[in-house]
């Protein structure tokens, strides 16, 4: 069995991870750390997990981190690059959420997240956690850093087209339109997750400039081996989980011909959580709820030379906690699906 530490066991994302390995046949569930909750039982915080989760809470301090094969940091940017060294060097894997080990140029981390890396050597080493992109790294690795929500739809959504030898679309004027619900911002208290501010109503944010950005850039770059340039407009969307990502791309002269629907299917034969769906379908975020499928679209409008790909996932599941699972499978040999064949939830 896998040791598991979980470090943030008591936010969204956590919480998530708890329910997904509390049902992972390869996992024995080993620490929880909450700063505040230190020796609450989980299962009183969540009632949800009673009956699956027989753990308490402990503060990181007391949770003896390192008696774990792996450790998750579900927690604000900053924690894991300062926890990460002294795991690593007891033979512990990272599998970080947050951004710490996302971005590789320290200066571009240091502009987005207002802070200075502190173990550059570690952010060098660190491996992208996306696995339909990177699984060969990611078998390899003892330090991952799992991509945000919206990158993980945006890299996923682009890169059938991105990752052939020559352009098939004007790659300087890629443009993602791309909708979440307010568990992405995480469950501390925040005024515009306030029922009242974001139920209703629907608004743009972050257009001047967002740190998914510069993640995304970097990623769509290494997927294509050249530069591109994204405009991302992220919304804020009056739903609980779910990303609805609208990518456009205008199709080059030379590419007219190109059948994208089967070079969308082709790219992503045999990959389990990725669903390219029947021509002319429009995923819905229902459709993914609380499972690790991200499924994609693929429309040219009247046959124009517009390409628009609609792709849908749950932030907290291929988005964050799901994702984490998928790398650690990968990372201790496991069938990658190994607890997470979870059947979406509807309505
Ligand atoms: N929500 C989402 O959809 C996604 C989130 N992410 C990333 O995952 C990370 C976690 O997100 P989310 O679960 O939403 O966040 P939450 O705000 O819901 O939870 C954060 C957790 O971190 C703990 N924590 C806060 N500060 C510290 C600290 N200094 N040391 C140890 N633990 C700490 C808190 O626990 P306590 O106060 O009890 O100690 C809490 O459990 C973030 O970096 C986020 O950007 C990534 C992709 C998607
Ligand atoms: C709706 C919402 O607020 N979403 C968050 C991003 C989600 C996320 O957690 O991404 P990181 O891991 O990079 O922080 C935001 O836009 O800041």
């Amino acid at each position: 069995m896998i040791k598991v530490g979980i470090v943030g066991g008591t936010g969204y994302t956590g919480v998530e991870l708890l329910r997904l390995l509390a049902a992972h046949p390869g996992v024995q569930l080993t620490a929880i750390t909450s700063r505040k909750e230190d020796g609450m039982p989980v299962a009183d915080m969540f009632p949800s997990l009673r009956g699956h989760v027989s753990l308490a809470f402990s503060s990181p301090d007391k949770a003896r981190l390192n008696e774990c094969d792996v450790v998750f940091f579900a927690t604000p940017h900053g924690v894991a690059m300062a926890q990460a060294p002294e795991l690593l060097a007891a033979g512990v894997k990272v599998i970080d959420l947050a951004a710490d080990f996302r971005i590789k140029d320290p200066a571009m981390f240091d502009k987005w997240y207002g802070m200075p890396h502190s173990c550059l050597d570690l952010l060098e080493e660190a491996v992208y956690g996306l696995p339909e992109v990177n699984r060969e790294a990611i078998r390899n690795a003892r330090l991952i850093g799992l991509p945000g929500c919206y990158p993980t739809s945006m890299q996923l959504g682009y890169a059938p087209l991105l990752a052939q030898g020559k352009p098939l679309v004007n790659e300087s004027m890629l443009i993602a339109d791309c909708k979440s619900g307010v568990s992405g911002a995480g469950r501390k208290a925040e005024v515009h997750t306030l029922l009242a501010e974001a139920a209703d109503n629907f608004k743009a944010y972050g257009v001047k400039g967002h740190r998914h950005l510069p993640e995304t850039t970097q990623g769509l770059q290494a997927i294509a081996g050249r530069k591109i340039a994204l405009t991302f407009v992220p919304h804020l969307v009056p739903m609980i989980r779910g990303i609805h990502s609208t990518l456009y791309a205008h199709i080059l002269p030379e590419a007219r011909d190109v059948d994208f629907q089967a070079l969308y299917e082709r790219h992503f034969e045999g990959e389990k959580f990725v669903d390219v769906m029947p021509p002319g379908s429009h995923p819905e975020t229902r459709s993914v709820r609380a499972s690790n499928k991200l499924r994609i679209a693929v429309h040219r409008p009247d046959g124009g030379d517009l390409l628009v790909i609609l792709v849908v996932e749950d932030n907290l599941v291929k988005g964050a906690a799901g994702q984490g699972v998928q790398c650690m499978n990968i990372m201790f040999g496991l069938d990658e699906t190994t607890g997470l064949t979870q059947v979406p939830v509807l309505p």
